[in-house]
């Protein structure tokens, strides 16, 4: 879990300042949009009785707000907006997230627009008949172990939020990254496993629309290109970490 904390400022407006509020914090909000330390934030207006407002912002950690935030420009910006409101306050503090979190079902997984398990089967099943019978690719699959395909599917299933079929039967990451160690993948033959693998989507009837193809080759593109470091020289079996869940629109950047 993230050390993130979250912190909540709830505010009662008069009726009367609520315009001049909500103004107020619409130009505060980009300083504080601005803060490196500020991972996201969100005004909400209580639809039961309007003078109540709750703001929620994210931050990087306590200490980074107290001691990076409050102590730069864009606090001095933030707070020469905000500053009449602040008798307003009734609350303002931090909190920890617990482990109780998580997406609802408002969007359909990946997995679940694919078609699910049956669909991924298919695919899988489509791909490595091709990548058989692929000059570049068929060498470094020689004497391929029949549940190869399925196990794939599993793998994909789970990353694309399906069952963790793969996780619980196979090993999770760790064990999918170190069956790719010492393969000597070149780019030749990752850049064909992933021509092969569109080929099969379409072959396999997986959904055409924009979204998912984009979310669908973004995966693919990461995959590979990782698939490709961990077959090379310089890379070791990685420690545990959970099979990454892959999500609809872009990937944030890599921030280690
Ligand atoms: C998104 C990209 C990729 C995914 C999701 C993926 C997935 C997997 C999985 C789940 C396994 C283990 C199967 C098992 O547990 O039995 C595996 C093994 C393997 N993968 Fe990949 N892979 C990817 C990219 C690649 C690429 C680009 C290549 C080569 C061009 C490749 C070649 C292999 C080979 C040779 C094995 C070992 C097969 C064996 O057991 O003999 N993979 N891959």
């Amino acid at each position: 879990m993230t050390a993130h904390t979250v912190e909540y400022i709830r505010y009662r407006i008069p009726a009367d300042r609520s315009a001049e509020f909500l103004a107020a914090y619409t130009r505060a909000a980009v300083p504080l949009a601005a803060s490196p330390h500020c991972v996201d934030y969100e005004l909400t207006r209580c639809e039961d009785d309007f003078e109540h407002y709750i703001l929620r912002i994210t931050w990087t950690s306590t200490k980074d707000h107290m001691e990076g935030f409050r102590r730069s420009d864009h606090f001095k910006e933030f707070f020469a907006e905000i500053r009449p409101y602040v008798e307003h306050i009734e609350e303002m503090r931090h909190y920890t997230p617990t482990a109780v979190r998580g997406t609802g079902a408002s969007t359909p997984t990946l997995y679940a627009w694919a078609g699910g398990e049956e669909r991924l089967a298919r695919l899988t099943e489509v791909f490595y008949e091709k990548v058989l019978a692929d000059d570049l690719l068929a060498p470094l699959f020689a004497g391929l172990d029949p549940e190869h395909a399925h196990h794939v599917a599993q793998w994909l299933g789970e990353v694309f939020g399906g069952p963790a079929h793969y996780s619980q039967e196979h090993g999770g990451h760790s064990h999918m990254v170190a069956k790719h160690l010492g393969k000597g993948i070149t780019e030749p033959q990752r850049r064909r496993w992933v021509n092969l693998l569109q080929d099969a989507a379409d072959e396999a009837a997986l959904p055409t629309d924009a979204e998912f193809r984009s979310a669908f080759a973004a995966y693919v593109e990461w995959g590979t290109r990782l698939a490709v470091y961990f077959s090379g020289p310089d890379a070791t079996r990685p420690t545990d970490q959970p099979v990454p869940l892959w999500n609809w629109g872009a990937a944030p950047p890599y921030q280690p």
